[in-house]
């Protein structure tokens, strides 16, 4: 498929099933999706796997950064963070430079998710881009073991994706959501004269 139908038919997953890519398959679409246009080659980002267990005690940290309290609470964020098998912490790693601000660096952070993003839906899987308001918070920091040059840009939530929802590639797009394939272009580009 090319990367113009990829990025045609792709669409975010908000529920997706038990299953989920293996340690190698991430690694090899990590490897394809790290080709992104990085300015000065600084590689100012890192992901981390979040699996079984580790799910619920990123919860919990969520939890905490929140100030919840209650143990109803607490497993609400629990069972969020437990809505697919993987979860991959999005981890921007700035690196000093004199020359590549934060803000450029962040967004190879960003282009490399997103490709990997369209790597994971190329291949089948579903996937979408997750953050919330207890994102960036002591608890969710230290959970991740961030340094501190580092902050989270949100998660990729993977799993299998299900069958019968909505067409593939359609997304609410324009006024009261309406649904649309595509977004228009021409709202979106204009020419310097
Ligand atoms: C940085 C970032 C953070 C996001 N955070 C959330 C989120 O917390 N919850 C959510 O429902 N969608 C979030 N989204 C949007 C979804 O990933 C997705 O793009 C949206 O549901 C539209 O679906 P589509 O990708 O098929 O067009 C986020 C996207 C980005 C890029």
């Amino acid at each position: 498929m090319s990367a113009f139908t990829s990025m045609k038919q792709r669409r975010s997953y908000s529920r997706v099933g038990g299953s989920a890519p293996d340690h190698d398959e991430i690694l090899r679409l990590v490897e394809a999706a790290g080709t992104v246009a990085d300015h000065g080659s600084l590689r100012p980002w890192r992901f981390i796997e979040i699996r079984g267990g580790a799910r619920a005690r990123l919860g919990s940290a969520l939890a905490e950064g929140s100030g919840a309290s209650s143990d109803l609470e607490r497993a609400g964020f629990i069972s969020k963070a437990e809505r697919a098998p993987l979860l991959i912490a999005i981890v921007a790693a700035h690196k000093q430079s004199e020359k590549v601000t934060t803000w450029e660096q962040d967004a190879v952070a960003a282009g490399v998710t997103h490709a990997l993003s369209l790597l994971l839906d190329e291949a089948g899987w579903g996937v979408i881009w997750r953050t919330g308001p207890f994102t960036r918070t002591g608890p969710v920091r230290r959970v991740h073991e961030l340094q501190a040059n580092e902050e989270l840009l949100g998660w990729l939530y993977v799993g299998e994706r299900p069958v019968g929802e909505r067409p593939v590639g359609e997304r609410p797009v324009g006024e009261r959501g309406a649904r649309r394939t595509l977004i228009d272009a021409a709202d979106h580009v204009t020419v310097l004269s």
